[in-house]
């Protein structure tokens, strides 16, 4: 198993652009696959969790042309071409890989089709709940079954005639909140979602790029059924979840200042900043683009930072950040309660568990809750050897808190990297090693035949 060290940081890049948001970049391939005609996504997140959205897609019908390859990173640019809303039935069962938001998603669609899927997913894919899907889509007319009480993934989803529904969130999730409304698409009337707390709202505004009327009215999304997605060419902003980890590695770094280039800044996933902002760090963004998708800079200079609380509504828009955070946390004086958060134990691993014994064995005193801690900041960290829980976003955390620790830190089994963040590595290693052995990144535009045949591998 791959692992990776961290160690004091050496200097903080003054620059650095993070790849594509994930959550745009799964339902960008998703939506261009249910369309007639072909989009060109620019900016795409190449990582492990995108790549398997693209295979599905491409076993249920479209077709990719890869346009674009990043050496280190991967493809970010790639045509995708649908045949509209009705997909064709795969020759054998999809794989998932890691990724929640690919699985709940294509439940939405797939129960519209008119033929029989399974979907299946890796070891820790497979123990999270997918009841919270099975339940609205069931309701709507679609058969699911999975595995005991949480119908646990592998999911077989025969589609049906879907009826639409009125369908309160019994717990806030885009994932839910999305594969309702994909689903809604093929019902009859208008279905309707509502939300408990507001979640990111990526699907809303690519149904607005993708031609496909909606409305919100309070806490109520809802869409007609019986539309059908436009291809339309789009480009994805980078991935404030991923800017998040150097945010928090300037914020703690008095005196240091870094900017994020290009960032996603759609209000519904910019807590960070505000929390950060709290915490003492100064934070400002310019947006450069507010159609669609907004983006720009995010500019983060240090300060000693100071424990907050962070719950409530709050909760759903740094859900991700939240390993981060609690490394931020540690770093600041005072005792930070993190609260409102039990959906971080059924991520990719139990999140409140992992965070709280990897910041344990750095010699962080810490109490667990049901649903988040509590993080006494402040205590210096000492380095170890950590396990990743198989959770990218652990791995990420611990090696920024590494970066603050006496010693060396050591995340065991950090390929899990490779799930949201191609060319962390290279991005770590301008922090632990400056910026002398960097390179430029070179861009390669004709891909090269191996990759062409990775990436058509799931056609076959
Ligand atoms: O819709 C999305 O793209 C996502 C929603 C969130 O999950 P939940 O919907 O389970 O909260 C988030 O944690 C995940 O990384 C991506
Ligand atoms: C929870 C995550 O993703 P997903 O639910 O798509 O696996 C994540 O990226 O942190």
């Amino acid at each position: 198993m791959a692992s990776l060290t961290s160690k004091k940081l050496k200097s903080i890049p003054a620059e650095i652009t993070v790849p594509g948001d994930k959550s745009i970049s799964h339902r960008s391939a998703m939506f261009a696959g249910l369309a007639k005609g072909t989009t060109i996504i620019d900016g795409f997140l190449p990582s492990e969790d995108c790549l398997c959205t693209v295979h599905a897609m491409q076993a249920l019908g479209a077709t990719m042309e890869p346009l674009e390859e990043v050496e280190g990173v991967g493809l970010v640019k790639l045509a995708i071409t649908g045949n509209g809303m009705k997909l064709k039935a795969p020759e054998k069962p999809v794989d998932c890989g890691n990724s929640g938001t690919t699985i709940r998603l294509l439940s939405g669609i797939l129960a519209g089709q008119d033929f029989k899927t399974e979907l299946f997913g890796d070891a820790s894919l497979s123990k999270r709940p997918m009841k919270r899907v099975a339940d609205p889509l069931g309701q709507m007319g679609a058969k699911i079954t999975g595995q005991g009480e949480k119908i646990c993934a592998p999911l077989t989803i025969e589609g049906s005639a879907l009826k639409s529904i009125y369908y309160k969130l019994p717990v806030a999730s885009a994932q839910v909140k999305s594969a309702i409304l994909l689903a809604g698409l093929y019902a009859a009337g208008k279905t309707t979602v509502v939300e408990p707390v507001a979640t990111r709202n990526h699907t809303e505004r690519l149904f607005s790029h993708f031609g496909i009327k909606w409305l919100r009215e309070d806490d109520c999304v809802s869409v007609y059924g019986g539309q059908e997605p436009k291809a339309n060419d789009i480009t994805v902003p980078g991935d404030i979840s991923s800017a998040a980890f150097w945010m928090v590695a300037a914020a703690a770094s008095p005196g240091s200042q870094i900017t994020l280039k290009n960032v996603g800044l759609n209000p519904t996933r910019t807590g960070i900043i505000t929390v950060l902002l709290r915490m003492g760090a100064q934070v400002t963004n310019s947006e450069t683009h507010s159609e669609g998708e907004p983006r720009g800079n995010i500019t983060v200079r240090g300060g000693d930072l100071n424990a907050t609380v962070i719950g409530g509504a709050e909760i759903p828009n740094v859900i991700d950040e939240l390993p981060i955070l609690a490394v931020a946390a540690a770093l600041a004086r005072g005792k930070t309660l993190i609260r409102d958060a039990s959906e971080l134990r059924v991520k990719e691993t139990d999140r409140i568990a992992a965070v709280a014994s990897n910041l344990r064995l750095m010699g962080v005193t810490v109490t667990e809750h049901p649903d988040g801690m509590e993080i006494e900041g402040g205590a210096k960290l000492h380095g170890a050897t950590l396990p990743c829980y198989g959770d990218h976003r652990i791995a990420m955390a611990f090696l920024v808190a590494g970066m603050f620790a006496e010693g060396t830190t050591t995340l065991e089994g950090a390929e899990c990297i490779s799930t949201s963040y191609p060319g962390f590595e290279r991005h770590l290693d301008l922090f632990l090693n400056g910026d002398a052995g960097a390179r430029p990144i070179p861009v390669v535009s004709s891909v090269p035949q191996p990759l062409v045949d990775k990436m058509n591998r799931d056609k076959s």
